[in-house]
């Protein structure tokens, strides 16, 4: 779904429950060769003799269509699940040279999606859950995500963003929310399988409208004749920043390395209990309970020279030269947490390339 615009079952992704299990999982109409076609394949020679040629060519040009055109199309357009380059060893790359200060999210998000898209038959669909402050990667994260499955990235047909406060603003309309929510993710999951869809602003969201998720996150083999198991489900959230920027600062203190924070450290930061409060909307869901969340994904609070790496990436991205003294000055307008040792960025790097303009603005 792209922004603005309200969830509502797509035209013609609205499958019934008996066409959806065929769809699902499919890459496509004709993808598959039918043993009928490949009969003819291997006969034809010997049934040259026999058959008029018009009828041969026929045949022929039905199997050119039905086996070789989707296989061709698939390499120059998208197709559902069809990325070419899709490989442990790209995600890596993309997330060593991309993503800052983010030891711990890399390595999980490595792990959990690469093996996730390698296992043919999971037993539920993935579903990561982001949480961290303002600004330290996690809808850049998702985008990075989505562009190694998808050759069009967040702009796929076969990736969906939602973000709360925009689609689901208001509380009066939660049952009909709710509806075309579920319709939504059952009519795209029946035409592509390998959907990703993307929740933001997750302790924003009606709990109603997180229960109505639930089942689509459930080990079931299918759901109403749709198979959820090889979609992703991505939720974001400052839930839990507090405590992970706690952890963070605590390390800090005591002179250690941030890469030395293991994943066990951010447990309680990232426990049931941690959630269990009002400004989040995870509190009132039983996500948790019933543990559909594969993984919880702690991002780290963003230090000085982590703002300084993105501003220098911004620069290139434009096409200037990197500028040591507009990367320093821009990284020094911003503002640092706690206040009186200034650790870490408070808007994390999102508003660095606003104030990069300042200085190209001609
Ligand atoms: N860790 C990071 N490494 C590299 N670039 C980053 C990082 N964090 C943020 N950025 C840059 O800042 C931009 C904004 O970050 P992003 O939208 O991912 O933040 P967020 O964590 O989703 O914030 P919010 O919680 O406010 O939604 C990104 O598009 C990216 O360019």
């Amino acid at each position: 779904m792209r922004k603005g615009q309200e969830p509502e079952a797509r035209s013609g992704s609205g499958a019934g429950p008996g066409q959806a299990r065929e769809r699902a999982g499919g890459a496509g109409p004709g993808m598959k060769l039918g043993r009928a076609a490949l009969g003819l394949l291997l006969l034809a020679p010997l049934a040259v003799r026999a058959v008029e040629p018009i009828s041969l060519g026929l045949a022929l040009a039905g199997v050119l269509t039905g086996y070789i055109y989707p296989r061709l199309y698939c390499l120059f357009a998208e197709c559902c699940g069809q990325k070419r380059s899709l490989s442990r060893e790209a995600l890596q790359k993309d997330l060593d040279s991309k993503l800052f200060g983010q030891h711990l999210a890399k390595k999980v998000i490595l792990n959990a999606v690469s093996g996730f898209i390698s296992n043919p038959k999971p037993k539920k669909p993935l579903t990561l859950s982001l949480h961290g402050w303002t600004g330290t990667g996690k809808n850049f994260v998702s985008k990075i995500i989505a562009e190694n499955i998808y050759e069009g990235g967040l702009n796929s047909d076969y990736v969906h963003l939602f973000v709360a406060t925009l689609h689901f603003p208001h509380a009066s309309n939660i049952t009909l929310y709710k509806d075309q929510l579920q319709l939504w993710i059952r009519g795209n999951v029946s035409t592509c399988a390998r959907s990703i869809f993307i929740f933001d602003e997750m302790d924003k969201m009606h709990a109603g409208l997180i229960d109505a998720i639930k089942p689509f996150l459930d080990y079931y083999d299918h759901v109403d004749g749709v198979s959820y198991q090889k979609a992703i489900f991505i939720f974001l959230s400052n839930a839990g920043a507090e405590r992970i920027t706690d952890v963070a600062l605590d390390f800090w203190r005591s002179g250690k390395q941030r890469e030395e924070i293991k994943l066990k450290d951010m447990e309680p930061a990232l426990s049931v209990s941690a959630f269990n409060n009002k400004n989040s909307g995870f509190w009132h869901s039983s996500l948790i309970d019933r543990n559909l969340i594969d993984y919880f994904v702690p991002f780290l609070p963003l230090e000085y020279k982590h703002l300084k790496m993105c501003i220098r990436v911004e620069m290139q991205s434009r096409g200037f030269e990197v500028d040591e003294d507009i990367v320093t000055k821009v990284a020094e307008e911003m503002t640092f947490f706690p206040k009186e040792e200034r650790v870490f960025s408070d808007k994390g790097c999102k508003t660095v390339f606003t104030k990069l303009d300042y200085y190209y603005d001609d």
